[in-house]
């Protein structure tokens, strides 16, 4: 890519992207446009009208199947709603190939469904033919159900439930089985990133929608699997709209690179918007790639059933705050405290703890703090307490410790989550929910390239989610610190991810699975043309995309790792001998991807003193990529006591645990790609990086984030290389106040302001150069 290109010169900056012309006016010029919102949701996502479509069929007299796998569950398994119906679930898909399952929370679709399927007919593997080039062979087809799940922590904490349910072990080994049966191998299994456990025989495998989706590059048929379970559809990531995508174009496609097998999907939510759902696979659109051209007229449903299942295991009881509540951390606490000093520790059903929904790592911290000083202070009658944090940049370990039962009889759980267990998870003991109602919220403005994150108020789907995690083990409580009439105003459902995100790693996996014409594949909301053409340009500046739009074979190196495409791009510079720091840079993304920022907020002048030397080691004239670089450098040459050594510099021990975890596998990922050798093992001795290495690594990064630059204007202030808008260096970056030719920044963010954040000083010369290299 380092060959100039030239740009089209017909009086204006034009660049043709595959059948695509885009104005790069804006990008080095000012054209100023007023920005646009993105469209509302269509339709409720508790729409009545769903009982329209009920099935058919009306549901047969509860059969007595026996269960099989661990007799321990038997009796909750046959207690849960689904039991009484997994005869019409069996035989709509015996019939269809797509069935929608809409059931309350807790009605046991993720945990019972694959096992009703499993045993099924169509869903034990064949040995098929199927054309590779010009000759024939033999492959093996279907066999296993793939359960997709939003998060990590849902796909392991349901495949370590099914596992126990089924008495097969999820670690492979042969010591499990039916109890008396004959040994079996591993039946169930997950995948989510850092985490593998598919035992051999595994037929049920849980794991995320991005898994998936990277499954679907290696294997565009989805050829190990017999049937894709879609859970929890109803919160529209991205990555479940691209997969909904895909699995349309499997299911209406020819089936000949499944040998004639036909892959089945269960769509499963509790508060899924069905007449969406049902529209979208309803109609057949042309993916572009195919080649018929686009059909003017829908077609029939490529054979899809509906089911609704009503009812729940356990009553959730609902009370609201009275009025509106000023201070919600404060509420929080009260009502924890009501709970605990009133309420009982356990019942028949067991225990009774707490799971409250905050909106963020900083206000679970800080509720965090709150509650275990006040318990101090409590009557030492009354049971201990005991606080769990649960979000998603904890490690897998540290998210896991929520799920354990309290150590100590005596004690309540309190667990902190944000929406990260709102849906899909049983944290086991929980019978209270307290909803603060509001939730981090990204959203992307295409044009600006500029993202926030807020506190916004939940949906109505989120709270019915959350009420949700109350009732599964006996009857629960909920307390949404918001009003009845505030809840009325709630959104039925949230924005899809995929109208407020930024496009450019949605269009890359589109690419790298083939997809010639974005704008032609099936998406349930289809994002606007205006933020496509923008990551369409993005990624060939990046030098993901050629000018005719295919992908390149940069392109198709990016998608192997687990980072946003202008990250994955500076990795792959970082490789390239002309810069020849990818250890550096690696350490560099490590940090930055690890969550909110690992150095903790100095909040007095106190704190700021007491850290002043320690940090003054730490940090580097040239901004705060360097920064994170000698961070991450010292921290791994420590090898007394790191936690000390974070505490002294008020560095997030927790985040910097997993900056460690990313490290490795990053470091895997390039070795396995050829890019480098094994590194050797730490601690290493630090030496300081020189001016000119850092001038190397920064040149890296701006291969990947050119258009996050700004220059000094005359009036001191700073204005976007793209766009030409003031921008100020967010307070907590250590270039904050100073005065530098030129920035990079690699995140633009609007909280109060627009603040550039993760900066550094370059040369504006060096901005040019890097988009030249990319152009
Ligand atoms: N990890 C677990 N520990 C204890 N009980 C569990 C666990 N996972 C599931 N259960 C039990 O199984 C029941 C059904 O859970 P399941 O996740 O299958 O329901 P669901 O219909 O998928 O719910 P949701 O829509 O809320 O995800 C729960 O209500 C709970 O009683």
């Amino acid at each position: 890519m380092a060959k100039k290109r030239k740009r089209e010169t017909n009086g204006e900056n034009i660049i043709r992207i595959g059948d695509k012309v885009i104005s790069l006016e804006g990008y080095l010029t000012k054209k100023p446009r007023a920005e646009t919102t993105a469209p509302e949701p269509k339709k409720d996502a508790t729409d009545s009208t769903a009982d329209s479509h009920k099935e058919a069929h009306p549901p047969k007299p509860a059969p007595t199947i026996r269960p099989t796998g661990d007799p321990q569950y038997f009796a909750a398994r046959q207690a849960l709603p689904l039991w009484s119906r997994q005869e019409d679930i069996r035989r709509i898909l015996r019939e269809k190939d797509i069935l929608l399952l809409v059931g309350e929370t807790g009605s046991g679709k993720s945990t019972q469904v694959p096992q009703f399927l499993y045993k099924e007919k169509w869903c034990q593997r064949r040995t098929v033919r199927v054309k590779n080039g010009d000759r024939m062979e033999e492959v093996g087809v279907g066999g296993m159900i793939a359960v997709t799940q939003p998060r990590r922590v849902a796909a392991t904490t349901l495949a370590h439930r099914v596992s126990k349910e089924t008495g097969t072990p999820l670690n492979g080994d042969r010591r499990g089985g039916d109890k008396g049966g004959p040994s079996v191998k591993g039946l169930v299994g997950y995948s989510v990133r850092f985490d593998h456990r598919v035992p051999p025989g595994t037929r049920i495998k849980y794991l995320t929608e991005g898994m998936l989706l990277q499954e679907l590059l290696r294997d565009p048929y989805l050829r190990k699997y017999s049937a894709i379970v879609v859970d929890e559809i109803h919160e529209r990531s991205v990555d479940v709209d691209l997969l909904a995508g895909f699995l349309k174009q499997i299911i209406t496609g020819d089936k000949a690179g499944r040998g004639g097998v036909p892959l089945k999907v269960i769509i499963m939510s509790a508060t899924a918007n069905v007449e969406t759902i049902q529209r979208f696979f309803s109609d057949v659109h042309t993916d572009g790639d195919s080649a018929t051209s686009p059909s003017p007229e829908p077609k029939p449903s490529p054979s899809m059933g509906y089911l609704q299942i009503e009812g729940r295991q356990f009553p959730v009881e609902i009370t609201y705050a009275p009025q509106p509540v000023p201070d919600v951390q404060q509420e929080l606490l009260k009502t924890v405290f009501k709970i605990h000093t009133k309420e009982p520790l356990s019942d028949k059903h067991g225990r009774r703890d707490i799971l409250a929904f905050l909106s963020g790592q900083e206000e679970i911290e800080a509720a965090q703090k709150l509650i275990e000083e006040y318990a101090l202070t409590l009557d030492p009658s009354l049971p201990k307490v005991k606080v769990f944090p649960l979000f998603g940049q904890l490690s897998m370990e540290a998210q896991h410790e929520a799920f354990q039962p309290v150590k100590g009889g005596f004690t309540r759980k309190v667990v902190l989550a944000t929406n990260i267990a709102e849906t899909s998870v049983t944290v086991p003991g929980v019978r209270y929910v307290i909803d603060c109602g509001k939730a981090k919220v990204k959203q992307f403005r295409a044009r600006l390239g500029m993202e926030s994150l807020l506190a916004k108020p939940i949906s109505k789907s989120s709270a019915i989610q959350r009420a949700g995690r109350a009732g599964r083990e006996g009857p629960g409580k909920c307390f949404r610190l918001y009003t009845k009439e505030t809840y009325e105003t709630l959104k039925p459902a949230d924005l899809p991810e995929i109208l407020r995100t930024d496009l450019v790693n949605s269009i890359l996996t589109m690419k790298a699975r083939g997809i010639q014409d974005v704008m032609k594949f099936p998406l349930m909301d289809p994002p606007e043309q205006e933020a496509v053409e923008k990551a369409l340009l993005q990624l060939n500046v990046l030098g993901a995309l050629s000018r005719d739009g295919k992908i390149t074979d940069i392109g198709r190196q990016m998608v192997q790792f687990p980072l946003t495409p202008p990250l994955a791009r500076v990795l792959i510079a970082a490789a390239d001998p002309k810069y020849d720091c990818l250890l550096e840079v690696i350490d560099i993304i490590s940090c930055i991807t690890a969550g909110e920022d690992i150095f903790l907020q100095l909040r007095t002048e106190e704190e700021r003193e007491e850290v002043a030397d320690y940090r003054n080691e730490l940090f580097r004239r040239e901004g705060d990529l360097m920064t994170y670089l000698t961070t991450m450098q010292l921290y791994t040459a420590e090898n007394s006591d790191r936690v000390k050594w974070c505490k002294d510099r008020k560095i997030h021990i927790r985040n910097m645990k997993q900056a460690l975890n990313i490290r490795k596998q990053l470091r895997g990922l390039c070795v396995k790609q050829g890019m480098m050798e094994q590194p050797p093992p730490d601690p290493q001795p630090y030496t300081p990086v020189s001016p000119q290495r850092a001038e190397a690594i920064l040149k890296c990064f701006l291969r990947g984030f050119a258009l996050k630059t700004a220059v000094l204007a005359p009036d001191n202030s700073y204005v976007t290389s793209y766009g030409k808008h003031v921008v100020a260096i967010h307070p907590a970056s250590i270039l904050h106040g100073r005065k530098k030719e030129a920035i990079m920044y690699l995140e633009y963010v609007f909280t109060q302001k627009n603040y550039a954040k993760k900066v550094s000083a370059i040369q504006a010369n060096w901005i040019t150069e890097a988009l030249e290299e990319g152009l």
